[in-house]
């Protein structure tokens, strides 16, 4: 039969815990089979995915509380975990493809995107610490930054910093329609992100919009994004359908911690059958027009060849 779409190892992006220490392999008690690897590990693991020809990495740093602050200054800190794993996976796999996360929720002792006063996210102060964080990601090799917060101007902020400081060869994947999410639970448990107070609804999307998706995506294009993306994926395929009709840009969709926590937790009932069910989720999102796939199936799939 002719088939239309198609997934492979080429379209899949891998998303990675990092914590700190030796020898550390935990897993996430909401996501079976995902886990926070220290240093030593994520290399030994990106080794093994690089052998399933899986080769593009999200990194994502979980932090102690006690290196956190209400600017994130850790989260630009040299030598800190972070920035040690992006320049130590690019040493040893220098053709793997790394994207960084630029963001200050991991580090930020109040678990906001942005930082806080007087309970108000302070747009423009963030975007130097953003930009600061982007800098100290492409010095390490990062290969592409996505900055995942949604404060207003991030991208031309971030394009800006780069070229000036002679990474113009380093892309911005935006995550330009995140929605304000239940699905994301999962992935602040593997951080230990939560938000302490209030929630991200000021700066991320409203589940009911679809159009303004649109215009986020139109800024971000004309600030200089090389990417757009969507997340979560499933709940939002009309959004991927609707930025992959309007740009000539690559869509990219984060099929998210809660989405795989769902198909786990039903897998391991008996109530699906694994493979058909990841497949088919993974179809799905190419279908509706995404080029890359987030998604912690990313290894399993290619390891168990039900692509
Ligand atoms: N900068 C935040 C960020 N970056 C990636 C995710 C979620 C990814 C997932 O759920 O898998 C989040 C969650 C949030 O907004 O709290």
């Amino acid at each position: 039969m002719v088939q239309e779409t198609h997934v492979s190892a080429a379209n899949l992006i891998f998303p990675l815990f990092i914590v700190d220490g030796e020898n550390q392999k935990t897993e996430v008690a909401s996501m079976p089979g995902i886990y926070r690897y220290s240093i030593d590990n994520l290399l030994r693991e990106v080794e093994s995915c690089m052998k399933l020809g899986l080769t593009s990495f999200d990194l994502f740093p979980n932090i102690e509380e006690a290196l956190k602050d209400k600017l994130a200054t850790e989260s630009h800190r040299e030598g800190s975990l972070y920035l040690r794993a992006i320049s130590q996976v690019k040493k040893e796999f220098p053709e793997a493809c790394i994207i960084t996360d630029v963001a200050m929720d991991p580090y930020s002792s109040d678990g906001h995107d942005g930082i806080v006063e007087n309970g108000e996210i302070l747009n423009d102060e963030t975007l130097e610490v953003l930009g600061k964080m982007a800098l100290a990601h492409a010095q390490s090799g990062a290969d592409i930054i996505a900055p995942s917060d949604m404060m207003d101007g991030r991208v031309g902020y971030i394009r800006r910093v780069l070229d000036e400081n002679g990474f113009k060869h380093v892309s911005i994947m935006s995550y330009s329609a995140k929605y304000a999410s239940a699905f994301y639970g999962p992935f602040r448990d593997a951080l230990n992100s939560a938000p302490k107070f209030g929630d991200k609804k000021g700066y991320q999307m409203n589940p009911a919009n679809q159009r303004e998706a649109l215009i986020e995506a139109r800024l971000d294009e004309a600030e200089g994004a090389d990417f757009l993306m969507v997340k979560p994926a499933l709940p939002y395929l009309d959004v991927i359908k609707l930025l992959k009709d309007s740009t000539e840009l690559p869509i990219a969709a984060y099929n998210v911690s809660g989405e795989y926590a769902m198909i786990k937790a039903a897998i391991q009932n008996g109530w699906l059958n694994e493979q058909r069910a990841i497949t088919e989720v993974l179809l799905s999102i190419r279908r509706a027009g995404a080029t890359a796939i987030l998604t912690y199936h990313a290894k399993e799939v290619l390891e168990n060849k039900w692509l």
